[in-house]
């Protein structure tokens, strides 16, 4: 399986229409891939908030509309990374969108961590709470957006759902890079499972983006990396080596669940 991961340059300079031209065409140049993804947010910023409301668009708006159109020109599965999505019966959502070769909507996400403690994302946007997995030919891919990458349990939640591609658009910024490959290694290692890591290059809202996408096997060795710019980065993968790796060294086996709560083990406390 051939997957391309294009790590976007988000400036605030480039009009979101021009930017959603110009990603689409470099959808359509990746047609020798099966599995094409995208960042996190590509169209506003993660950290432009402000652009959040005014750049909102219904599930099936303009970017829908581009993307869905690029993959079947381009014959590929298309992770469009994710949209600030306008749910007219809601609150906004920060919302993945996943295409089949032939443009089809095979499923969106709602990022269920939202990021900025008590501004930003966590304050304008509504909380998914859906887990999400999509059937590939050859791997199940399970989604997942950025400040996600943080928590555990949600790839454990994927995991037991089937997936073994993690698949993970994301903005993620500069100053915490070292954060995003180890956390990337990280859930590759626990969950025996590929990551595919896609975030973006450039500055807006003041935020220097870490680039830097990723490809880690499920044995935690990484495949690819990029550097800190907008680029494509390519990697043949064996989606066959999830299961393989499984068998091997069976630690997801060896799981032990439902364990007992922490009991007091000194002296009771006067009262
Ligand atoms: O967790 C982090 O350090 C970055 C998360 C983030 O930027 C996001 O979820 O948009």
């Amino acid at each position: 399986m051939r997957a391309s991961l294009i790590q976007i340059a988000v400036d605030e300079g480039e009009p979101v229409d021009s930017r959603r031209r110009r990603v689409a065409a470099l959808v359509r140049e990746q047609s020798g891939a099966d599995l094409v993804v995208l960042p996190e947010l590509w169209t506003t910023g993660a950290f432009a908030y402000e652009e959040f409301g005014r750049e909102a668009e219904p599930l099936e708006g303009p970017t829908y509309e581009a993307m869905a159109k690029a993959a079947s020109d381009a014959g590929v599965w298309l992770h469009a990374g994710s949209i600030p999505e306008r749910d007219p019966e809601g609150p906004l959502y920060n919302t993945s969108l996943v295409f089949s070769p032939s443009g089809e909507l095979a499923a969106a996400y709602r990022k269920i961590h939202r990021f900025g403690f008590d501004k930003g994302e966590a304050v304008l946007m509504g909380a998914g709470r859906d887990l999400v997995t999509v059937r590939l030919p050859g791997t199940t891919l399970g989604v997942a957006t950025c400040y996600d990458l943080r928590f555990p349990e949600l790839f454990r939640g994927l995991v037991d759902a089937g997936a073994e591609t993690l698949v993970i658009p994301a903005g993620w910024p500069e100053r915490r890079r070292a954060h995003w490959t180890l956390l990337a290694q990280a859930r590759a290692v626990e969950n025996q499972a590929f990551v595919l890591a896609c975030g973006t290059a450039g500055t807006h809202a003041g935020v220097p983006q870490a680039g830097h996408s990723i490809v880690v096997d499920p044995w935690g060795e990484v495949l690819a990396e990029a550097g800190a710019g907008e680029e494509v980065l390519t990697v043949d993968l064996d989606p066959a080596k999830t299961a393989a790796t499984r068998e091997q060294f069976p630690a997801l086996k060896d799981r032990v669940l439902g364990l007992e709560p922490p009991r007091h083990r000194g002296r009771p406390r006067a009262t």
